[in-house]
């Protein structure tokens, strides 16, 4: 039989089947009464071989749910989504399911439905089924014992290629179909006080910021560097395998306030489709605590520590707040808020080498494609030991508006690619330190349809006067470009820039 021509329901199929069935069932109940045990398991054998040889076709089934505990099937859904576009144009009767965590609807064909497809030149039949339910109650709620599933069918001489080539490339295609549509997450630890069964380390929002490489303002050629870098990241699960390392990486960023390097990391996760945790680890209270939340962390996902030069005792910072609460708790015994807060803070173990650890044990113990960013506006206070290669591998110095940054923003802001007044401007920003954030501030309307000029005149206001500013703090000094990187020199080596 022609894989291509022949569709296992047609006529003569369908007829060989019922006919040997027929027959099968006439002689085994005849037999079951007169002949003995070991003559029915020969018509029995010799009957499936007849339907084998009418009806050389084979059926996998997919269910929904894979056990008693109504645990979802991870292959029904990965199946779902690999359908979902071949149904749309093939399949007349559709349906939408909106799936939980997808951004949109997932169309898949209707019960009793049939698609083919064809994969290296065999045929191959797909199905959508589901068992009606047993009990026949009326109910608001849907029948939870009606069973889902998909059925394939293909023939028989093809089972191995089916088997081993053609169900791994669905389940790899449906499941990268499910991480396209899927809504991403930004997750943030809550404080271990409130864990239990019902409240979760993480609680999630969507992650749904709009950060672009395309609408970060950076100089052009370190922005494709850091592009690359990630995408040889994103792909390089064989390369880590090879030499033996986690598949994981580090990206310290540092640079003033303002200068874009949370922007950069919601641009990281949207470039890369990854969830996002952030977390706080002032809100942890020893290492046992953050090595619990890290290993809650999932795959393809991006752990951000803010201001981590803020969130450890490495800079003594934290000694400090300490100290200032308990004082403040001190002076004012009626605010039992502050009082609480003091404890809280006293009761706070966790050590730079604790996150060294975790953050170690982290790469060797959890699943690879992990990346963790550190930002920083004062890179100088970090101890070498934490952004050392191995652990940040790449250090980002966000800085300063530069004349290419300034495009990207009157592209995102004015939608302008050139103006008589981006010489003046550009000649400014050679001249004076203004932040990314603060020359955004000037290009937003300050009222419905204000004009380009206006807005550009206003930055040009605002750049002069930075640079007034500048010039009177810094009287008798020749004026030196300032930069927040003190960084030491053998750093400055693994500085993008
Ligand atoms: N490089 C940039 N490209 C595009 N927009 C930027 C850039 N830098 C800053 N902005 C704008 O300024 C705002 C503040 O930037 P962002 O929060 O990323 O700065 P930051 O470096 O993280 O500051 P902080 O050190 O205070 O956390 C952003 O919402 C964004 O609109
Ligand atoms: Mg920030």
């Amino acid at each position: 039989m022609d894989d291509l021509a022949s569709n296992p329901g047609s006529t003569m199929a369908t007829f060989a089947v019922v006919y040997s069935t027929a027959t099968m069932v006439f002689f085994y109940t005849m037999a079951r009464e007169h002949f003995p045990r070991y003559l029915l398991d020969c018509i029995e054998k010799y009957g499936r071989k007849l339907v084998n040889f009418a009806f050389p076709y084979s059926q996998i089934t997919f269910p929904e749910f894979t056990d008693e505990y109504m645990r979802r099937n991870e292959a029904f859904t990965a199946i779902q989504n690999y359908l979902s576009e071949k149904s749309t144009a093939s399949a007349n009767r559709l349906k939408a399911d909106a799936l939980r965590d997808s951004r949109s609807l997932v169309l898949s064909m209707d019960y009793n439905e049939e698609i083919a497809d064809v994969f290296d030149g065999i045929k191959v039949w797909w199905t959508s089924n589901r068992n009606p339910p047993r009990s026949m109650q009326f109910s608001v709620y849907p029948a939870v014992d009606e069973k889902r599933y998909y059925k394939l069918e293909f023939h028989n001489r093809h089972k191995k290629h089916i088997i081993e080539s053609y169900l791994p490339k669905v389940m790899e295609d449906g499941k990268a179909i499910g991480r396209d549509n899927r809504l991403r997450k930004l997750y943030s630890n809550n404080p271990s006080k409130y864990w239990n069964g019902f409240n979760p380390k993480w609680s999630h929002v969507a992650f749904e910021h709009p950060a672009s490489f395309d609408t970060l303002a950076m100089d052009a050629k370190r922005k494709e560097e850091i592009v690359n870098d990630l995408n040889t990241f994103k792909e390089g699960r064989e390369y880590y395998e090879r030499i033996g390392k986690p598949w994981k990486r580090g990206y310290l960023l540092y640079g003033p306030p303002g200068t874009g390097k949370s922007t950069m990391i919601a641009a990281m996760a949207n470039h890369l489709q990854y969830d996002v945790y952030d977390l706080d680890l002032t809100a942890i209270k020893d290492n046992t605590e953050l090595r619990r939340l890290l290993i809650d962390t999932s795959s393809k996902s991006i752990l951000v520590v803010e201001d981590i030069d803020c969130s450890l005792d490495i800079t003594g910072e934290r000694e400090s707040k300490k100290r200032k609460i308990k004082e403040d708790a001190d002076m004012d015994p009626i605010s039992k808020e502050v009082k609480k807060e003091a404890e809280e803070m006293t009761d706070c173990k966790i050590t730079l080498s604790g996150v060294l650890n975790c953050i170690d044990g982290l790469w060797s113990s959890c699943g690879g494609e992990r990346i963790i960013v550190f930002t920083t506006n004062y890179p100088e206070k970090l101890d070498p030991a934490l952004i050392r290669r191995g652990r940040m591998d790449k250090h980002i110095e966000m800085s300063y508006c530069c004349f290419e940054a300034f495009k990207v923003l009157a592209n995102n802001y004015l939608k302008i690619d050139s103006h008589f007044l981006f010489e003046a401007i550009g000649e400014l920003l050679g001249k004076t330190n203004m932040t990314p954030a603060d020359v955004a501030e000037n290009l937003i309307p300050m009222y419905k349809d204000e004009n380009v000029e206006t807005r550009l005149n206003r930055l040009i206001g605002a750049l002069n006067a930075a640079k007034e500013e500048e010039g009177a703090s810094r009287p008798n000094q020749k004026r030196k470009r300032k930069r927040s990187n003190p960084i030491n020199k053998r750093e400055k080596r693994n500085i993008v820039s």
